[in-house]
């Protein structure tokens, strides 16, 4: 089998320590059937502050550029609260979405049948769901300018953001939105606030041309973003595939990580437009939770989103398409021998932490 290039960057807080699982789930690919995976590891985050004094250095930027396939922890965390804004943990996320590129972020809110019972929302809400937020990532508020903080010199200050958006940022994504539907239950959902911002009419307009020029065949909705975070725990399975902006995109993810029963549960996948000639995407995979400060060096962390970001990483990057499902359908079945981190532990079920999580999806996706 090929080589396959895998840059690692584990972070800070439990970003190493779901890393780990997802280390030895590679070494015994490669062990037991021959997957030719390469790793190398890079600093990023916290980390990296304490060791450059910056978020990510220039040469592990370089690795991730040249790699087949990213995985990321997790950073940031109470240490850094005071390092200066442009070398905070998070800018070394932000630096790897903007400069490799990667505009789509897909996440994917799966509720495993053995969890349906321990979301915070009703049994009958929640199970059987599955829907995919399709979450543009290197645009909006998160990198308009200008951003910054303005002294008014009458003992006040002004701090701004800028939410920016062009024809063809929302035209890519939407179009990333409406190929998955395509693969799913054709049904896109696109999420803006048109009444209170000129960018949310200019999505609504983009998103619906896209719409009627090539995607026809997908039913599509538009629905305001702060009633979309209303519907989706009122009614989730209403919706398949929901496209929106970046802020709005980070938002209603973490609020669709509950209805899976843990913000421990969500991966996420950042693709990159196919390259011309190779058709290759830059891409960079993800648990869609932080650093979690409250629980690092616990041992008890969920390992699952990152674990399942690895899946998405076999299915987009690799075309493991036997290999994505087989791990994925191990996490299921983990799940439903009762095996459960604390964060989603329910009456009857058995505790374990990060590393027997981690084994015992080893073990059955291995066996
Ligand atoms: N992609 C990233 O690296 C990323 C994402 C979100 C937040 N952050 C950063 O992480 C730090 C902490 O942020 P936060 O507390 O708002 O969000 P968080 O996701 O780190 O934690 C929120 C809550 O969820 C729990 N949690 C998160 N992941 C878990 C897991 N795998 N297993 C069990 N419980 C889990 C935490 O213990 C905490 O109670 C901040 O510095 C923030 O900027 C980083
Ligand atoms: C850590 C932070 C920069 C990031 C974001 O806001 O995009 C995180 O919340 C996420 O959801 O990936
Ligand atoms: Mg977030």
């Amino acid at each position: 089998m090929a080589t396959k290039h895998l840059f690692l960057l584990p972070g800070d807080g439990i970003g190493p320590e779901a890393m780990a699982e997802v280390k030895k789930l590679i070494s015994a690919m490669n062990e037991k059937i021959g997957s030719g995976f390469v790793t190398d590891e890079g600093l990023v985050g916290g980390c990296a502050y304490d060791a450059h004094g910056a978020a990510i250095s220039d040469a592990d930027m370089a690795k991730a550029m040249a790699a087949d396939a990213v995985l990321f922890g997790a950073v940031g965390g109470p240490k850094w609260d005071a390092v200066p804004y442009e070398v905070r943990p998070e800018a070394g996320l932000l630096r790897l979405r903007k400069d490799m590129e990667l505009f789509a972020n897909l996440r994917p809110a799966i509720c495993y049948p053995a969890l349906a019972a321990s979301s915070s929302l009703k049994q009958e809400v929640v199970e059987g769901l599955d829907i995919l937020i399709v979450r543009e990532l290197t645009g909006g508020v998160y990198f308009g300018e200008p951003k910054q903080i303005i002294d008014l010199g009458n003992g006040q200050k002004r701090g701004i953001d800028t939410q920016v958006y062009d024809t063809f940022e929302i035209e890519r994504i939407s179009g990333v939105a409406f190929e998955l539907a395509r693969t799913r239950k054709n049904h896109v959902t696109s999420m803006e606030k048109r009444n209170v911002m000129k960018s949310g009419v200019l999505w609504n307009e983009v998103v619906t041309q896209t719409h009627k020029a090539r995607y026809a065949d997908v039913k599509l909705d538009h629905m305001l973003a702060d009633a979309g975070g209303m519907q989706l725990v009122r009614w989730p399975k209403q919706f398949d595939v929901i496209v929106t902006d970046n802020l709005f995109g980070d938002m209603l993810s973490d609020i669709a990580a509950m209805l899976t029963g843990s913000i421990g549960m969500l991966p996420s996948a950042s693709l990159g437009a196919p390259d011309v000639k190779t058709k290759k995407r830059k891409a960079l995979y993800e648990p869609v939770h932080g650093s979690a400060p409250d629980i690092a060096g616990k041992g008890i962390a969920n390992p699952i989103a990152m674990i399942a970001s690895f899946a998405m990483c076999l299915r987009y990057s690799f075309g493991m398409v036997a290999e994505a499902d087989k791990l994925e359908a191990a996490i299921a079945a983990v799940l439903d021998d009762g095996l459960r981190t604390k964060d989603i532990l329910s009456a009857g079920m058995t505790e374990v932490g990060t590393v027997e999580m981690g084994d015992a999806i080893i073990a059955k996706f291995l066996g």
